[in-house]
């Protein structure tokens, strides 16, 4: 594999629901690449499409048209079987409402998708992950003894456990106070810039998105701005420019 490839990428990826007399045209034509080990925020107003295209770009839904590239696999054209393999193997999704199984230990809930996938769990690994996110003394917890901020890191070490080549996060922060949401942003960005994790989050907040390497701004499911390095001013500039 080259290593000049990107992690994952979207060609004229569109995505319409409703074909019938009122489509909705949810993403529209967007081409992106995303490189290796960067830190990328999807930002846009609400109903801008930037769910539709992440759900797209992680496999767990079909683009009405375009490619999805995940490493050299475009994943728009595998049968849905073998894009549940890739989905499971090699990307990681944090959901904004955590997603954890109630009746499962935090511990349980961040191997799960290894013992699906019939994988063994790497106990250094997990070792590791679970203390660099302050998880190691909550693991025999359930997610309902857990604080929302654990809550959310379980998730977050449930996305990295597989070694995943790209992670993906629907707003993250969204259910966190300030200083928790910060906390986690700080990881993630740690994540990339210091272990390579390639991670693409969804976010409203122009404070997190000064947390990534690069900004992408859709309005109307198209991609209107791509913004290196942004800041929470110049995000927040943008932001009031593409909604007034
Ligand atoms: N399953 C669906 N069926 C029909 N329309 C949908 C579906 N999912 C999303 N849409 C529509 O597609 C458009 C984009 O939605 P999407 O959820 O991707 O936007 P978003 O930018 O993530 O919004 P928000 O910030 O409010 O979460 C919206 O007009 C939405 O109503």
């Amino acid at each position: 594999m080259s290593s000049t490839q990107p992690a994952c990428a979207a060609q004229n990826l569109t995505k319409v629901f409703g074909l019938g007399e009122q489509p909705v045209v949810a993403v529209d034509d967007v081409s992106v690449a995303i490189e290796r080990g960067s830190f990328t925020a999807i930002m846009g107003p609400s109903g801008s499409g930037k769910s539709t295209l992440m759900h797209c770009m992680a496999g767990l839904d079909r683009p009405t048209s375009g490619d999805v590239f995940v490493g050299g696999d475009n994943i728009a054209r595998l049968p849905e079987r073998a894009v549940t393999r890739v989905r499971r193997d090699r990307i990681g999704f944090v959901f904004q409402s955590f997603n954890l199984l109630p009746t499962l230990t935090a511990e349980q809930n961040i191997t799960l998708p290894l013992e699906l996938a019939g994988r063994k769990v790497e106990k250094a690994l997990l070792g590791q992950l679970t203390a660099s996110l302050g998880l190691s003394d909550r693991l025999r917890h359930r997610p309902s003894q857990l604080s929302g901020g654990q809550q959310q890191r379980v998730a977050v070490a449930r996305a990295l456990i597989g070694n995943p080549e790209v992670v993906f996060a629907d707003e993250p922060t969204g259910a966190l106070d300030q200083r928790t949401g910060a906390a986690l942003l700080g990881y993630l960005q740690r994540q990339a810039r210091e272990h390579g994790q390639t991670i693409i989050m969804v976010t409203h907040d122009p404070a997190a998105a000064a947390y990534a390497d690069r900004a992408l701004m859709l309005l109307d499911g198209r991609l209107v701005d791509d913004i290196p390095d942004p800041t929470a001013e110049s995000v927040f500039a943008l932001v009031n420019a593409v909604v007034l």
